[in-house]
């Protein structure tokens, strides 16, 4: 879609006082390949390599930098979850990150499966530095990264494109000279700023290492493409990546990786179209955090998966409590309506939200019963909840809470899983506005026990009549002898409670009890109620 200036007569909006005319669009920034393009028709069948940053990325975006005991806790969070390849650090920038990674290469800390990932610019000194750090690890990805785009070139490194070219080269081979007794050492190359780099430059670049480091199936090596600063709607990155996909040389010898942060709110859905468009590896962080907006999301990235069916090969059945280890470690904290675990992300204030998810875990239990299958295992289809916030370890209480923009269905929902009370269909609306009037003068959230009190204090109104036993047809006699008229309308008993519509002169109110004698004394209540009216 391509929307031309003017607007239409049917858009009222004025030109604004912000001086876009600042900013260039992408296409005046970056030639992006047109070629064959697939993406748009791929799926994605499988989980990519997932390799969490946070502990060097996601570090170097925080105020205070982790020290060894919150990494550990991070690093043993990601191992636990089941992340297979994990950038532990930078070892050249501080003495806390080469001790870290010191403290892996002396310890027994990681499994056999998990390779550690060590990041290093393109200078003799800090790669040096780097391999000291990693001495005695069994296997390491060395990653070495340079940015490569014309602004970078110029303003950053002052060298032109055949410089940069000749540092990275001169770096990669003083790495391969160094791992050359190290069988276990793999390479890595980013180009930084790749989403804003000329596309012929980046392959020449990526597939001179992939020579140089002599890249073989069994030994590949690692081309990250990042989108270091988002620039363009993601459909541009996917043709980016596919353009590298389909160009790059010995291509069953690369893994071709992404690395996407979220300037413009798109990371995701960067790195999903990276992936339909031939990327097999994502480099992100944990709940987003990172440089300026963050690194892409790779618990959104994988349980966005999940929630298609397929395996993200990771375990977040406990996501509060990976979301505490990440809050601690990062001292951020992660916002209410982040996907999948913010504290209000399965939850529904609204009355028509409300009421259809009460409906939809209705049906669930009642499908999953008629099945013989669990329920946790039987197929999941509840409106707007797209996972069951049980597979993360989340219970159904938080599902719906009430407040004055809920409605009947929320409040009969609530009352009847905190406390057993089912209200007839016919009493809901009518508890529902009462609600509503109590919500609308506070302002506030009612919880279940305040609705269960509220319920009480609304429809049990008990005389000092209402504690003698007697019958229905007995009460209504003795209201007939004393003038009144009095009708019962319907009289619903549940369990130990009951619930009564009566008309008393004329007027119908709705009253209730809990326990003994509740059908007698819910239509006292009711017969009361009109009278204090
Ligand atoms: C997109 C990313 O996330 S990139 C990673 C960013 N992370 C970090 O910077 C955290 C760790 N960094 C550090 O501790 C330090 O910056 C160090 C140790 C790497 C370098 O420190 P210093 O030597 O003090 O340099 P400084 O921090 O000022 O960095 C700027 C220099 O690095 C150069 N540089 C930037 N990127 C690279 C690179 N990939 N390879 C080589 N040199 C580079 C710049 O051109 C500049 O050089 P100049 O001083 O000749 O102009
Ligand atoms: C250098 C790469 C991996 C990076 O961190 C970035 O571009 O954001």
């Amino acid at each position: 879609m391509t929307l031309t200036a003017p607007s239409p007569a049917w858009n009222p909006q004025r030109p604004g006082p912000m001086p876009h005319h600042r900013y260039r669009p992408f296409q005046d920034r970056v030639t992006v390949p047109v070629g064959e393009r697939s993406w748009p028709a791929a799926l994605i069948e499988r989980a990519p390599l997932w390799v969490p940053v946070d502990l060097r990325d996601g570090n170097q975006a925080l105020a205070e930098p982790m020290d060894t005991p919150r990494k550990r806790r991070f690093l043993d969070l990601l191992v636990a979850t089941g992340f297979k390849e994990i950038e532990v650090g930078y070892p050249s920038a501080s003495r806390t990150d080469f001790d870290f990674v010191r403290h892996l290469a002396t310890g027994d800390v990681l499994p056999d499966d998990v390779t550690p990932v060590v990041f290093t610019p393109a200078r003799r000194d800090l790669i040096e530095r780097t391999f000291d750090a990693i001495a005695g690890l069994p296997r390491a990805v060395v990653h070495l990264y340079i940015a490569t785009s014309p602004v970078w070139r110029r303003t950053v490194l002052g060298r032109d494109r055949a410089e940069v070219r000749a540092t990275v080269r001169e770096a990669a081979g003083h790495m391969a000279r160094l791992a050359q007794d190290a069988p276990g050492i793999r390479f890595q190359f980013s180009p930084e700023t790749f989403n804003l780099t000329e596309p012929d430059y980046v392959l020449e670049l990526c597939d001179e290492l992939t020579e140089l480091w002599d890249a073989s199936p069994d030994r590949p090596v690692t081309h990250n493409l990042p989108a270091t600063v988002e620039i363009a709607t993601p459909n541009v990155y996917a043709d980016q990546i596919e353009y590298m996909h389909r160009h790059l040389a010995r291509r069953d010898s690369v893994i071709l990786s992404v690395h996407p942060h979220n300037d413009r709110g798109t990371g995701v859905a960067c790195a999903e179209l990276a992936v339909l468009a031939g990327a097999e590896r994502v480099e992100g962080c944990l709940f987003g955090n990172g440089e300026r907006t963050g690194n892409v999301d790779l618990v959104t990235l994988a349980l966005n998966l999940y929630a298609q069916g397929v395996d993200p090969m990771l375990d977040f059945r406990d996501i509060d409590a990976v979301r505490e280890v990440v809050e601690h470690c990062n001292r951020l904290p992660v916002h209410a309506r982040h996907p999948y675990v913010g504290d209000l992300v399965h939850t529904a204030f609204s009355g028509t939200h409300q009421d259809a998810i009460s409906k939809g875990l209705a049906e669930h239990a009642r499908a999953a019963a008629e099945s013989g299958v669990p329920a946790g295992l039987a197929p999941w289809s509840v409106p707007y909840l797209p996972v069951d916030p049980a597979d993360l370890g989340r219970s159904y209480e938080a599902v719906i809470r009430v407040n004055s923009q809920s409605g009947k269905g929320g409040v009969a929902y609530l009352l009847r899983t905190h406390h057993g009370l089912d209200l007839p269909p016919a009493m809901r609306p009518d508890f529902s506005r009462v609600v509503q009037d109590a919500t609308d003068d506070s302002g506030r959230e009612m919880t279940a026990k305040e609705l269960y009190d509220l319920f009480l204090a609304t429809y049990v109104v008990e005389g000092p009549a209402a504690r003698t036993a007697g019958s229905v047809p007995e009460v209504l006699n003795a209201h007939a002898e004393q003038g009144r008229s009095v009708e019962v309308l319907e009289l619903t008993v549940d369990g130990p409670a009951a619930y009564a519509r009566c008309r008393v002169d004329g007027v119908t109110v709705w009253g209730a009890a809990e326990g003994p004698d509740a059908e007698v004394r819910a239509v006292r209540s009711a017969v009361n109620r009109a009278v204090r009216r």
